[in-house]
């Protein structure tokens, strides 16, 4: 895509431009045109695309220029090196700059334009032409809105889609990394209807949430139990409790802002602790049985954020801005203090597809060669684990990383090839369809940049992390075993003990 942008704007003064001032305007403008605006440019780019005032002119107090400029030193960037120039030009006239009004900004987007390109709505864009070959915007912009570069965000959010619309088709990236060998399999039915029929968990009130019952959480607890030993311990990582609720400013700084608003679980906070104002809320209760949403909506503020969703982002304002010293790195954390919440894809799922889910989430950081070290340890024990600890049918696969998938974003090209994601997946016999069930990723410098985390040694910060979901866990040990606990792995059997049957229903 060429991308050509157009500036009008009046620069208004502190009194009259005298007639003696033109000469010095004019030179400002010239010296601007030659010298100042081709400042940082690329060598070989042509004059059309570098930032020009094409033209101007005098009336009383205001001085009123047009700009035009290809990709560099764009109208806004040459508005505000001008404004410089121009304030000093006529400073010598006692002349001080009081505002500066832009009176028309246009962007034009010349290229094959993808089928189905939808110009995002915002308040800036006042006015959109798309055709097969080209997108034409007008803004209503402020001289603030162009300080914070609007026009070039605006830009890139517009390559972004027609990358996206470009590649959508691509879709995942998934390749095979390792495939266990065949596993005998003890049983065909769906886990979660089983788990029902015997009580273990029950639906919950709340969409994709379930109640577990003594039995599935005797399980839960049984492989929580074998990832502290065999992977916590092992490999020294130490407990920390991440928060549960996530305000934006968490999710500004992973990403998630970018666009994970689909599936939040929003969270709201009362205008007021005043009983008296929500005495009529609880009376409406009273007198109708009924919760009146719309009242309480009026008496809420924000959403504040959301109920946690990716589980490690909130653990990044503990070293936020920090640098973190040589001898304390690697620092190698997991969490495991409460649930996700995802407003998932919709129709009831089993277990492996919930709205709010037990996570047990390790996270490590460092520098890149540790990271990547560590990765390495945790796929090493893993496939112990599963292989000769759990015995289950299971394969790992590299695909795009989690948190591009979380915003939205494609599959970078050129990112460090370690940088990525690797899935976890387990076969379930009764729908023969594979179930991701934990991952590993190295995220590269992503939260370290996010949080302004640094090293002691000023190299690269990387960090990465691994989900292990227990519902998951959970669908795929009992979709390959059954419900036989003689078929069980002998160390799964003795970490539940005794099966609890507390409820008998008449
Ligand atoms: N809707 C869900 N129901 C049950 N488990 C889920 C759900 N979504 C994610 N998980 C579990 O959480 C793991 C990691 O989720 S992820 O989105 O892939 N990755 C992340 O969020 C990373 N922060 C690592 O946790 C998944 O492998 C799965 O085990
Ligand atoms: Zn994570």
């Amino acid at each position: 895509m060429f991308v050509r942008f157009a500036l009008t704007a009046d620069l208004s003064f502190s009194g009259e431009i005298p007639g003696e001032a033109a000469e010095a305007v004019e030179k400002t403008v010239t010296d601007s045109n030659t010298v100042m605006f081709r400042r940082g440019v690329p060598k070989g780019a042509t004059d059309d695309e570098i930032g020009r005032i094409t033209d101007w002119k005098i009336e009383g107090n205001t001085l009123s220029l047009t700009i035009e400029s290809g990709p560099y030193t764009r109208v806004h960037d040459a508005l505000f090196r001008f404004r410089k120039q121009i304030t000093a030009t006529l400073g010598r006239f006692r002349l001080g700059l009081r505002d500066i009004q832009v009176t028309g900004y246009e962007i034009t987007l010349t290229g094959p334009v993808p089928e189905g390109l939808k110009v995002p709505t915002l308040p800036f864009i006042s006015s959109a032409e798309v055709t097969a070959e080209k997108i034409e915007l007008s803004l209503q912009v402020s001289a603030t809105d162009l300080e914070q570069k609007i026009p070039d965000r605006i830009v890139k959010l517009i390559e972004e889609k027609m990358e996206a619309l470009t590649y959508g088709g691509k879709g995942e990236h998934w390749e095979l990394l390792y495939e266990s060998e065949k596993k005998e399999r003890f049983f065909n039915g769906d886990p979660t209807a089983e788990m029902i029929e015997r009580g273990w968990i029950k639906h919950a009130l709340s969409r994709g949430q379930w109640i577990h019952g003594p039995q599935s959480v005797q399980l839960f607890r049984a492989f929580e139990q074998i990832v502290m030993e065999e992977i916590i311990t092992t490999l020294g990582f130490t407990e920390m409790i991440f928060p549960k609720l996530v305000p934006w400013e968490v999710w500004e700084k992973s990403g998630h802002a970018k666009g994970v608003y689909p599936e939040i679980y929003y969270v709201c906070t009362p205008k007021t602790r005043d009983p008296a104002y929500w005495e009529e809320v609880g009376d409406y209760f009273k007198v109708t049985g009924k919760v009146p949403i719309d009242m309480i909506r009026e008496k809420v503020d924000g959403p504040i954020g959301g109920l946690c969703y990716a589980q490690c982002p909130s653990f990044w304002p503990f070293v936020q801005g920090q640098t973190l010293a040589s001898d304390c790195l690697p620092i190698r954390i997991f969490d495991r203090s409460g649930t996700s919440h995802r407003y998932e894809s919709g129709g009831i799922h089993g277990i492996e597809r919930v709205d709010e889910f037990h996570r047990i989430e390790i996270l490590w950081l460092g520098t890149p060669e540790q990271v990547v070290e560590t990765a390495d340890k945790l796929h090493a024990a893993y496939k112990h684990l599963f292989d000769e600890v759990l015995n289950l049918e299971w394969r790992s696969a590299k695909v795009t990383p989690w948190f591009m998938a979380q915003e939205g974003m494609l599959d970078g090209e050129g990112v460090n090839e370690r940088i990525g994601t690797t899935d976890y997946e387990a076969i379930l016999p009764y729908s023969d369809s594979w179930l991701e069930f934990q991952n590993v990723s190295v995220n590269g410098d992503k939260y370290p940049k996010g949080f302004n985390v640094k090293v002691q040694t000023g190299k690269d910060c990387w960090s990465g992390c691994s989900g292990i979901g227990l519902e998951r866990w959970t669908a795929a040990f009992l979709a390959q075993k059954g419900f036989d606990m003689n078929n069980w792995p002998e160390r799964v059997t003795a970490l539940v003990g005794e099966q609890k049957e507390l409820f008998k229903f008449l």
